[in-house]
């Protein structure tokens, strides 16, 4: 029996004016898989994610989510339904401390919220401790648990990019979307983020990755959907895509 769908999109189109940004996008994503987007610059990539997590609405598009139809709305209500992403210009609490940040995402799913946790009411203060204890163990899951009471914005590069990742895996997503998570690493950070997002995947969680670095989304996804001008140009393994020629025009051809 193959793995349950995560994620179903049929038929997005998103247009800007005179842009067609996304054209006709399907994309099916199954429990487990690393799914890749690829593709040149003004592709589409990003629109893409603006689309799933309600940033953006699509003129048109159907839209499934762990077998569920799903309505892409305020960032919030995205996070309850299952979707976390982190995007290109990370976007920490930057002032909060490391654990702190990743209790933030904790508050997704919790019964008080942030406000039952700022009044400290009973019932908060316990669930509060169970909270940190969690928080605490995903930051040693990312490989940052020694930094937990540093304030976030003083974490190296690489480091806040974990501390991305941890928050996002605090609201226990189905979906774990990154937007370019590898974008200004170094050869030896991007080898780390590549041990992770294997570890994450191990855990049996479902990854949705944009991502300049070809060779690393060649080698870490399972299957991938290219995109050119807003469109679908290629979709399969990443045997199949590294050979297609429409993808190979796209990327050495003179269009870009
Ligand atoms: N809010 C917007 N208003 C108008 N045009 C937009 C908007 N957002 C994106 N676009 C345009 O849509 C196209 C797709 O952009 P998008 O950022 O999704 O591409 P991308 O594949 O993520 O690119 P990159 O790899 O450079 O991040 C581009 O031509 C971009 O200029």
């Amino acid at each position: 029996m193959s793995a349950p769908t995560i994620l179903n999109i049929s038929g997005v189109n998103k247009r800007f004016g005179g842009l067609q940004a996304l054209s006709e996008v399907n994309v099916k994503i199954l429990k487990g898989q690393i799914y890749g987007l690829i593709g040149p610059n003004g592709a589409g990539k990003t629109t893409f994610f603006n689309v799933i997590t309600g940033l953006y609405q699509a003129d048109t598009g159907s839209f499934e989510l762990a077998g569920k139809p799903y309505s892409p709305s305020a960032p919030h209500e995205v996070a309850k339904a299952g979707i976390a992403r982190t995007f290109q210009n990370i976007r920490l609490f930057g002032e909060m401390t490391v654990l702190e940040n990743v209790m933030v995402g904790c508050h997704v799913r919790t019964h008080q919220g942030v406000f039952g946790a700022v009044f400290r009411h009973k019932a908060a203060r316990t669930e509060e401790l169970a909270i940190r204890k969690r928080s605490q163990e995903l930051l040693d899951f990312v490989g940052i648990g020694r930094f937990g009471e540093r304030t976030a914005r003083h974490l190296s590069y690489g480091d806040q990019r974990r501390l991305e990742i941890a928050r996002a895996l605090a609201t226990e997503p189905q979906l774990l979307a990154l937007d370019e998570p590898a974008a200004g690493m170094n050869a030896t950070e991007k080898l780390a983020l590549r041990e992770l997002l294997v570890k994450i995947k191990n855990e049996g969680k479902t990854i949705l990755l944009i991502e300049h670095d070809v060779k690393l989304m060649m080698g870490l996804c399972d299957r991938l959907t290219v995109l050119d001008y807003g469109k679908p140009i290629a979709e399969g393994l990443p045997a199949e895509i590294q050979k297609n020629p429409a993808v190979i025009e796209a990327y050495l051809g003179g269009g870009h």
